[in-house]
Formats: structure tokens, C-alpha cells, sequence
């Protein structure tokens, strides 16, 4: 990336400080009435006993623990899963952490949870997701094989205007840049979005993926992962579905089905490379990501911060292991009529070791109208959020993140009543 542009210099107050404190705690539930799940039968399986058995359960762990609790650990044994709870409406983030383990747990989503209460955020890990821990690998290992060619070479498959997935190194977090680079492909092709982001303008294009020639099975690497990732994504929404449903006896189990079907998830590659200025730029700005949910994978390099709520201090969450880091994004919020709230993350860089991660957005269609579900909101409960048009939304993004703006780009704050 060449000489320290100020383009990356954070303002005083966003500066990372190098000694942050770290994540800690983290109480465990058996999820494994999830067992046997697949996208197809949600409605079956969600709405089995045994499964609301499993969201009370859940719903107590909260209550038990509550948002209090600093930390709070505990160990678990062979195959874990998580979930996310009945809220509290105080209660605002949610981070999971998934560990792959191997194919044989595929079939069986059994699992459990590691809740981390840091004072009202929640984190969740888990393990046995189902991905095979070589399909991770590979898509891992060819990242960091695209990363390490020339710049010239990358720049073969950069985006541009048009086409808006593919390699770039110039986005802007909050006006400031990030000290790193990316590829993105979407999951689903052809990918539909809205050709303009203003209002009125009903064309629609599609974004397609742009592969470059080397590493060889890149490509290959990423649908694959993709098709997993997708799968986990399901799982997740149904157990979301099902701790909102607690909020709401009206809310049927397949409510979110209609917004997946042209789905615009989209996988992206990130490299951060070592940094020589760590204490005064980030490699990826503070943000709430914009989607209905991601899952991440992050290498074993530290770097991926969370904000607690409260006293706004900034939580390293410590790699672990094949484990996949899971949050509520921005759409879940708007959906949850704030329920759930997205949690706003960033990413320190260090000047000796590059790190690598792997965000999964899973999106819905272009032509989804966000907005509050009716079932959670009443005239006691009013929507917060106004309606807006999920694909106008991702093209504005797509076309504010590459330069300094004078104004923040587009926030779900900005289509609050
Ligand atoms: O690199 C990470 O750990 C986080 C990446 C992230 O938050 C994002 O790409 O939105
Ligand atoms: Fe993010």
C-alpha cells in the first residue's frame, strides 16, 4: 500500500488504542434439537417441541445471566451449537462464534452455545455449523494466494461503476480509509440489484462475478463455500424466527422464507496487510454491517473489535479456532423493530502479521421493502424504522464507499421515525 497516505489517519477519538481488553466469558446450551435441520423442513423442525423447548431454554439462560454479568465461562465438551435468545429489550448485540468440526457432524446441527455477556452485549460461540473444516481451508488458502500476486495483477478483476464485484483496495469507512484489500463474489448469480439508487427508477442489472485467471480453483473455492455458508445462514434464521416468534405468537416460523428467494448475499475476501502506523489508522473503520446477518471466519491473527454497549469501550474478539463469528446486522435490526441490535465493529491492524477473514452477508432480494415486521409492532409498540427498498439501499453503499464523502453514507438511522 506503499507511504502512509493521511487518507488513513483516523481522527483522535477512533485511534485504536494497542492494549485493548479482551473477551473473556462464556456460558453454554445444548442446541441439539436442531439436529437433522435443513433449509427445506424449517417449518417442520422449528416448530417442533423440542425445539421451543430449546428457545425457553435459551430464554432462561438469559434471564439467569442477564446482561450483568462481566464474564462467564464455561467448558464444553464435544459438539456445541448456540442461539441466539428471547430478547430483553434492553438487551442489544449479538455476536456468534461458529467452530466447523468434522463432515460427520453435517447431518447432525446438535450443538451448543458459548454466550459471552459483556456487560448488555452478548457474543455466542459454536461448533459443529456442519462446514467441513477443508472447505474453509480452501477458500482460505486461495485468498491468501489471490492476495499475494502484484497489485497489477489483482487490478485485472478490480471493480469499477459497473462492475461492482471484484478486487479493490480504496474503500472508506466513515470517510476514513481502511488499511486493507478486497474481493468480493456474490453467492447467488445472476446477482439482481437496482440499476440506480434513486428513488423512482425501477431498472434492475445484475452484478456478475469477475475471476481472475490465477490462483486456479479461486472460483471453485468460493461457490463451495458459499453453498455451506448459505446453509448456516438458514439454521441461523430459523433460530432468530424462533426466539422473535416468543415475541410474538402471530410470527409463523417461515416468516423471513420470502426475502431469501433472490437473495444478494455476498462472499468477501479480506487482506490486511501489515501496517506501519497500527496506533493511528484501522484496517476497517467502525461500521454495523448492513445485511440481514454475517458470518465470519477470521484467521488466528487478532484484529476484530466489537463496541460494548455502555461505556462504549472496544472488546477484541479473540480468534478462535475453525470458528465462525456471527452478527446481527442492520436489516435484522430495522426487522426486529430494534429487538436485535447490530453491533458496531472495527479492525485493528499490527505492523508485523497480515491477517485474513471472510465475511458471509447474507442478504435478501433486491426488491425487499425493509421495515418492522407488523407482527412485532402495535400502537404500544410502533414500527421505529420507515420502509425502504433493500437494493436501493445496497447500490447507494456500492457507490459511496470508494472516496472521502463530506457526509456519512446511508445508516438505518436515517429511516428512523
Ligand atoms: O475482518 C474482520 O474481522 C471483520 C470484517 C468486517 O467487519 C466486514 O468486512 O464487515
Ligand atoms: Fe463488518
Amino acid at each position: 500500500m506503499g507511504e502512509v497516505d493521511p487518507a488513513f489517519i483516523q481522527d483522535v477519538e477512533h485511534r485504536p488504542k494497542l492494549a485493548a481488553t479482551q473477551t473473556e466469558g462464556i456460558p453454554l446450551i445444548d442446541l441439539a434439537p436442531l439436529a437433522g435441520y435443513s433449509p427445506s423442513d424449517s417449518a417442520v423442525d422449528a416448530s417442533a417441541a423440542a425445539f421451543k423447548g430449546l428457545v425457553a431454554e435459551i430464554g432462561e439462560a438469559c434471564k439467569k445471566w442477564g446482561f450483568f454479568f462481566a464474564l462467564y465461562l464455561v467448558v464444553v465438551l464435544d459438539s456445541f451449537l448456540f442461539s441466539l435468545e428471547q430478547t430483553y429489550a434492553s438487551l442489544c448485540s449479538i455476536f456468534l462464534c461458529f467452530s466447523s468440526s468434522s463432515e460427520k457432524y453435517s447431518f447432525w446441527f446438535s450443538v451448543s452455545c458459548l454466550l459471552f455477556f459483556i456487560s448488555n452485549n452478548r457474543f455466542f460461540v459454536v461448533v459443529n455449523h456442519g462446514v467441513a473444516a477443508e472447505k474453509r481451508e480452501r477458500i482460505e488458502w486461495k485468498a491468501r494466494e489471490f492476495f499475494g500476486q502484484s497489485l497489477e495483477e489483482k487490478k485485472k478483476v478490480r471493480r469499477d461503476e459497473k462492475q461492482v464485484l471484484g478486487y479493490y483496495e480504496m474503500e472508506h469507512t466513515k470517510n476514513v480509509r481502511d488499511w486493507k484489500e478486497v474481493s468480493d463474489c456474490t453467492v447467488q448469480e445472476p446477482m439482481l440489484v437496482a440499476a440506480s439508487p434513486e428513488d423512482g427508477e425501477e431498472a434492475i442489472t445484475e452484478w456478475i462475478n469477475q475471476w481472475p485467471e490465477y490462483p486456479p480453483g479461486l472460483r471453485e473455492a468460493c461457490e463451495e463455500y458459499a453453498q455451506e455458508l448459505k446453509k448456516v445462514a438458514y439454521k441461523l434464521i430459523s433460530v432468530i424466527t424462533s426466539s422473535l416468534i416468543a415475541q410474538s405468537l402471530g410470527l409463523p416460523v417461515n416468516r423471513f422464507d420470502e426475502f431469501y428467494k433472490d437473495q444478494t448475499s455476498f462472499i468477501r475476501l479480506n487482506h490486511y496487510p501489515p501496517c506501519p502506523v497500527p496506533h493511528l489508522a484501522l484496517g476497517l473503520g467502525r461500521h454495523k454491517d448492513s445485511g440481514a446477518l454475517t458470518i465470519l471466519a477470521q484467521d488466528n491473527v487478532e484484529g476484530l473489535q466489537v463496541k460494548k454497549k455502555g461505556d462504549g469501550e472496544w472488546i477484541v474478539v479473540k480468534p478462535i479456532p475453525d470458528a465462525f463469528i456471527i452478527n446481527v446486522g442492520s436489516i435484522m435490526q430495522v426487522w426486529s423493530n430494534d429487538i436485535y441490535e447490530s453491533v458496531e465493529h472495527r479492525v485493528m491492524v499490527n505492523s508485523k502479521k497480515e491477517r485474513f477473514s471472510i465475511p458471509f452477508f447474507f442478504n435478501p432480494s433486491h426488491y425487499t421493502m425493509v421495515q418492522p415486521l407488523k407482527e412485532l409492532t402495535d400502537e404500544h409498540n410502533p414500527p421505529k424504522y420507515r420502509a425502504y427498498k433493500w437494493g436501493k439501499f445496497l447500490v447507494n453503499r456500492a457507490r459511496s464507499n470508494l472516496k472521502k464523502l463530506d457526509v456519512e453514507n446511508l445508516q438505518i438511522y436515517h429511516f428512523r421515525l
